[in-house]
């Protein structure tokens, strides 16, 4: 059986999308997706995506991570297929309804409110999420106290003086299979510099370093808000490029940058279920 799908990224975070508006797919396993995901066997990608009818909104997104793990929410993908669907639409996804629409500058995401309590990052026990009484060694120093938030999907916000310099190849997988994180964390290095401008890199749940995150980039920026470092409109540049963040008084968030359609394809599910 022959499935067409559309390479795309946001920012150089990648995705294959598959349509299913029209045709239902087989039954979509973990092991399939991190087939298609492999960037050597596979299509490749950072995350894989399929777009399904909805009871509850114009569209359902589902989003698995490269390790084949299905997960909440993706803030790079909502603009990608934002973008591949037109116009004003409604997502519904694990981590809650979304809606995107068109905008000078790409696309622009009504990702949601954010999450603040403990319970809900989820975090193992109660604690502060402004600045976990945690940390992990690196170097001669360490990385501690973050922020926790969940934009639909759990982050923790590590704020440094200069991300770049931080070994997030090495304790990125430690944070984010750390038990204090039972549904395990995107990890954010994130520096502010200036009232208005946050520089990130994350190491992505599922997915490793990837050049973009969008809903790592609404979990700085609100982390960034809530501590006071800046207004509450932001620009996060991010390996791949920059994103804008806003938190409104309504205490919705929006993200508004790019997307782009790479190329198009098709494949043979045989080969990979
Ligand atoms: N790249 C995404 C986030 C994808 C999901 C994440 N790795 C998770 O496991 O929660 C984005 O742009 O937000």
């Amino acid at each position: 059986m022959q499935i067409a799908f559309t390479k795309m990224h946001g920012l150089g975070n990648d995705f294959v999308v598959l349509d299913a508006r029209d045709h239902a797919l087989p039954p979509l396993t973990g092991d399939v997706a991190a087939a298609l995901a492999d960037r050597h066997t596979g299509i490749g990608c950072d995350q894989l995506i399929v777009i399904e009818p909805s009871d509850r909104a114009d569209w359902r997104m589902r989003i698995y991570n490269c390790d084949g793990g299905e997960v909440e929410a993706c803030g790079n993908a909502s603009r990608a297929v934002g973008l591949l669907i037109g116009g004003a639409v409604t997502l519904e996804t694990k981590g809650g309804l979304i809606a995107t629409r068109p905008h000078d500058n790409g696309i622009a995401v009504d990702m949601g409110e954010p999450r603040f309590e403990w319970d809900a990052i989820p975090l193992g026990y109660a604690m502060d999420t402004l600045a976990m009484p945690v940390g992990w060694p690196v170097g001669d120093g360490a990385l501690e106290n973050p922020v926790a938030v969940n934009v639909g999907n759990p982050h923790a916000v590590f704020f440094v003086d200069d991300p770049y310099a931080v070994p997030l190849a090495e304790i990125g997988p430690l944070i984010e299979n750390d038990p204090i994180f039972p549904e395990r964390v995107n990890v954010n290095v994130a520096a502010v510099t200036a009232r208005d401008a946050i520089t990130l890199r994350v190491w992505e749940r599922g997915a490793g370093i990837t050049r973009a995150c969008g809903t790592g980039a609404c979990a700085t920026a609100v982390a960034a808000m809530r501590r006071g470092l800046v207004d509450r409109t932001v620009t996060v540049t991010l390996p791949g490029g920059p994103l804008t963040i806003a938190w409104d008084d309504h205490n919705r968030i929006t993200m508004t940058g790019p997307a782009t359609i790479s190329f198009t394809g098709s494949f043979d599910w045989g080969d990979y279920a």
